[in-house]
């Protein structure tokens, strides 16, 4: 089938690159001239673990084609995808300015029937608005379908490839056909495509998020708690996770959720509540909670520095919002930078992907490092804000030898506490019993 993607950010990319792999000629569309340009000399533009190997054979295969032409990019395609951004609007609600402003735009451009498919994640009643949009300007049949997208940043491919589910909210017969034949190769395993109307596809996706964001809030209270009553949080989710009723997965405690999509999407799902006059107590707690929990651990360094913390220097390992991606919006680390700034730490920070997109923003505030060791170099403590795997087994002994002093703030769980009672480490996690610290600190 030929079809088109409009938007080469995350998930346009991801859902061009796999639509291709499964067969079909896809192209993508973006205004970005810079990134079109990349993408057609065969560069990908994000990190994402497997896409660059699909996407160099697609490309090669004449299966997967970019462009900045709206018009050129839509030529004879009987779906299209329309994957913009939905940034928040000032007010905590889904901008939907370039959602409308392409629908605007591809009304006159439609030659035949054709199926838009909104795979953004967009407020409940989008699906009605870009059909007015477009049969402003059309002069053919279509249809529009709202298909909300599940992936996760740094398992893109796996979560595309072989979703659990798949969500399309159509009452169109024509494009509920065109739709499961598109999706027939990644549902094969017996995961199914869950078929229902456009507003119930559309509150289905914010469903998903906020609730996944309420799930980790709520052992992040669990893990605050854990810390007053001397438990152990791991212990806590281990025997919770084993009821199937609850289930293991996004139960592990933090300094808060973040990325691009959990803070935007609950904030909008609270405002939408709003709109209608609902009160949706549970989203305020949580967006509440998270926005305590991100800088949770800030007093207690600031603590066990004895309440000043004016020239000392701290290794951040990982500034990423989770591992395996480069993406650093709404990252905590973001958050703890700023705290620490203020209380005129040095931070020498590294981060295996996501240095680049920091710097960004930071400057020349903080420190780069290539290695997690360079960045250990002469620190007074390190901070975990992001648990990648490298981080996990470190050189001891090398460590040992080059912190000046053997101090570490977890923000994410990555250790053991026994090793860190072996190792000698100064050591505060979330949720868990401080370990091996001086009798003149005060932590429990
Ligand atoms: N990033 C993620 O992991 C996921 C994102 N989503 C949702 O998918 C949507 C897209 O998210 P991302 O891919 O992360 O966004 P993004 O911001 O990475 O990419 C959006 C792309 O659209 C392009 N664009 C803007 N206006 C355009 C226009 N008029 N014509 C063509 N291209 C245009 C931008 O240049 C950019 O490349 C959002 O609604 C998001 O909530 C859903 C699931 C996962
Ligand atoms: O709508 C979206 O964009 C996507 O949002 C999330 O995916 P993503 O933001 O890529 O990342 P997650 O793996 O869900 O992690 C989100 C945040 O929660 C945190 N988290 C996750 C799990 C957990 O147990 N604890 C925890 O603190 C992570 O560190 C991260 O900051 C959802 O998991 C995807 O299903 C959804 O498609």
């Amino acid at each position: 089938m030929k079809i088109a993607v409009v938007g080469t950010g995350y998930v346009g990319l991801v859902t061009g690159t796999c639509f291709a792999e499964t067969g079909n000629t896809v192209t993508c569309i973006d205004i970005d001239q810079e990134k079109v340009k990349k993408l057609k000399n065969g560069k990908i533009t994000i990190y994402e673990p497997g896409l660059e190997q699909l996407f160099e054979r697609n490309i090669k295969q004449d299966r997967l084609f970019f462009t900045t032409s709206l018009a050129e990019g839509i030529q004879d395609a009987k779906v299209i995808f329309l994957a913009l951004p939905t940034p928040p609007g000032e007010d905590g609600s889904a901008d939907l300015k370039y959602i409308l402003k392409v629908a605007d735009d591809l009304g006159p451009l439609l030659s035949e029937y054709t199926v838009i498919v909104d795979k953004s994640t967009v407020p409940v009643g989008t699906a009605d608005k870009v059909r007015e949009r477009i049969s402003k300007g059309a002069k053919v049949d279509f249809d529009v379908v709202s298909n909300p997208e599940f992936l996760r940043e740094g398992v893109a491919v796996e979560d595309f490839m072989k979703p659990e589910r798949v969500v399309i909210g159509t009452t169109s017969t024509r494009a509920h056909k065109i739709m499961e034949t598109l999706y027939a190769p990644f549902v094969r395993q017996g995961n199914p495509l869950v078929f229902m109307d456009e507003r119930s596809a559309e509150l289905t996706k914010y469903a998903a998020n906020s609730f996944l964001a309420t799930k980790i809030t709520f052992m992040n209270e669990i893990a605050n708690l854990c810390e007053l009553l001397g438990a152990d949080v791991d212990a806590v989710r281990k025997g919770m996770g084993t009821d199937s009723r609850i289930g293991k997965r996004f139960l592990f405690p933090g300094i808060g959720y973040g990325g691009s999509c959990f803070p935007k999407d609950v904030q909008a799902l609270a405002k939408s509540a709003k709109d209608t006059a609902y009160d949706f107590k549970i989203l305020k707690a949580v967006m509440d909670v998270n926005t305590y929990q991100k800088t949770k651990l800030i007093p207690k360094i600031k603590e066990f520095f004895g309440g000043n913390l004016k020239g000392k220097t701290i290794a951040m390992w990982g500034l990423a919002f989770k591992p395996h991606t480069d993406d650093i919006r709404e990252a905590p680390s973001l958050y703890n930078i700023e705290a620490l700034l203020q209380e005129g730490v040095n931070i020498r920070a590294h981060d295996p992907e996501g240095m680049e997109n920091v710097r960004r923003i930071v400057g020349d505030k903080i420190q780069y490092f290539n290695n997690p060791y360079e960045a250990a170099e002469g620190a007074d403590a390190v901070f975990i804000a992001t648990e990648w795997p490298e981080f996990r087994t470190p050189d001891f002994e090398k460590l040992n030898s080059i912190l000046k002093s053997k101090v570490i703030f977890d923000g994410r769980n990555v250790y053991e506490l026994d090793v860190m009672k072996e190792q000698g480490y100064t050591y505060f996690s979330i949720g868990r019993e401080a370990v091996n610290v001086p009798k003149e600190v005060i932590h429990g």
